[in-house]
This record gives structure tokens, C-alpha cells and sequence, in this order.
């Protein structure tokens, strides 16, 4: 659903950061990428969306080429982004900041994909009339996703999403990302979290200094993520 192959891209014209990222997610897969302060995650998740132009190699989604397209043609052709930090509209309404996000990828937002939504994470429905500032981390994380959810992704790249989190917080994170690949999107999690990741992802890639190092499947456990993690 998700390739990128040979990906060069950075932050500033003619300094890579990520030096020939090769990944591939299918529909209703999960890749997690692991990696220092500095790796790259960052990078790699705005090198995907759009935020950041691809400098070398390609991104497909589905059988789209979408390489040289920007952050906007990509959200249009299915791909979300839930960006580290949230960056919900603080002084917009819950319902406000999920209405904005469905405009923005071209998308009707009806009352059937709103209940949905609100299903999943009913503290939406909730506090549909409040101002998103007001809402608690782990709640705007919940906004978060349910923004990337009504654009109707078939891929969401998800950057840190248990930044900042309670345990309990991200066990809730973890549980609602599952339950979105079962209904088929893909997803592609940055994360440091290692527990995280073994909970939700199918592979681990590890990257280090803007390369992949080391690819870990699923059956290896917790232990060879924390190993990478830690002593990595
Ligand atoms: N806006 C920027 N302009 C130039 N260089 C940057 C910028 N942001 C980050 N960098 C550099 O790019 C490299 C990769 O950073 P990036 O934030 O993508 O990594 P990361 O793995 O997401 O780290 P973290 O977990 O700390 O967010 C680092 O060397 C960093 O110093």
C-alpha cells in the first residue's frame, strides 16, 4: 500500500538526512520504525506525507506515484498524517478540528463516518463543543488519529504518538491502532517506545543516523526491540 524506495531527503537543500530508506506496508499492516533522538523518524514520517520533498528515490501509495507531489495531493490520494505533537487547531472545537481535517483531504464528512469516528473514541462525541486546547495530551491524541480518520486514509504515518503519555494512555493507543488496521488502512508508527511497537507493528525497522540498520519481525518479541532500543 505504502513503498519508498532509495528515499533521500532532509531538512535543507543538499543536507540528507535519511541516506536510501527502502520500506513497504500493506494494506492492514503495521511498520514501526525505532531509532535515537536524531535518527531521523521525523524526517522520514515528513518525507512520506509531503511536509518535507523527496531529494532521491520514490514513494508509491497503492500503485500512485506520488513522489514529487506535496503534502496536500498526498492526504487526497489516502495517506494521513497524525505529526508529533498532535498540531491540532487549539481554538477550534473538537468537531471543528475533525471537520477541518476531513476539508482538507477532499472529503464529505457524513453523519455515518462522524459516528464511526466517535464510536472509536467516544470522548470525541463527548466533548464535541469544547475548544480542542482544553482537551488533556492523551485526549488530543485521540483527536489526533480521528483527524487522520475521517480523511478516509488507506495509510496513516503516525510520528511519536506516545509522546508524553500515560501507560494506561498509550495501552489505549496501542488498542485503537489495532483495531484500525483490522478494518484494513496501513499504518507506519515513529516511535521510541518499544512497547508500543511490539503491541501494534508486524516489523521494526531500526534506524540510525538516517539508514536502516537492522529489520525486526513481530515473533521476535519485546526483547529484540528493547535490545535495539537500548543497546542499539
Ligand atoms: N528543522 C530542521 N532543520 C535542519 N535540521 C534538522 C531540523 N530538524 C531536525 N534536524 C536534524 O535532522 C536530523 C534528524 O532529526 P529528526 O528530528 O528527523 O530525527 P528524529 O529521529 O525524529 O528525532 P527525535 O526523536 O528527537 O524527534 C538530526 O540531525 C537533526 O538535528
Amino acid at each position: 500500500m505504502l513503498r519508498a524506495a532509495n528515499l533521500h531527503a532532509g531538512y535543507r537543500r543538499g543536507v540528507p538526512v535519511l541516506h536510501g530508506i527502502d520500506l513497504d506496508v500493506a494494506a492492514g499492516g503495521a511498520l514501526g520504525v525505532i531509532g535515537r533522538n536524531g535518527a531521523g523518524k521525523t524526517c522520514l514520517a515528513q518525507t512520506l506525507t509531503g511536509a518535507l520533498p523527496v531529494m532521491d528515490g520514490s514513494v508509491l501509495i497503492g500503485d500512485d506515484d506520488v513522489s514529487g507531489k506535496d503534502s496536500r495531493a498526498r492526504v487526497r490520494a489516502r495517506l494521513s498524517h497524525v505529526p508529533e505533537g498532535r498540531m491540532i487547531f487549539g481554538d477550534l472545537t473538537v468537531r471543528e478540528n475533525l471537520e477541518v481535517a476531513a476539508f482538507g483531504a477532499g472529503v464529505k464528512l457524513t453523519a455515518e463516518q462522524l459516528h464511526d469516528v466517535e464510536e472509536r473514541f467516544p470522548i470525541l462525541a463527548r466533548k464535541a463543543g469544547d475548544r480542542a486546547g482544553s482537551l488533556s495530551g492523551g485526549e488530543q491524541q485521540w483527536l489526533a488519529i480521528g483527524r487522520a480518520l475521517v480523511q478516509q486514509p488507506r495509510v496513516i504515518v503516525l510520528d511519536e504518538p506516545s509522546l508524553g503519555l500515560s501507560p494506561v494512555a498509550i495501552d489505549g493507543v496501542a488498542e485503537a491502532l489495532t483495531g484500525i488496521r483490522e478494518t484494513g488502512v496501513a499504518l507506519i508508527l515513529m516511535e521510541q517506545n518499544p512497547y508500543l511497537l511490539k503491541a501494534v507493528c508486524d516489523e521494526v525497522l531500526l534506524l540510525d543516523q538516517g539508514r536502516v540498520t537492522r529489520s525486526l519481525d513481530g515473533e521476535a518479541g519485546e526483547q529484540l526491540v528493547a535490545e535495539a532500543y537500548f543497546g542499539g
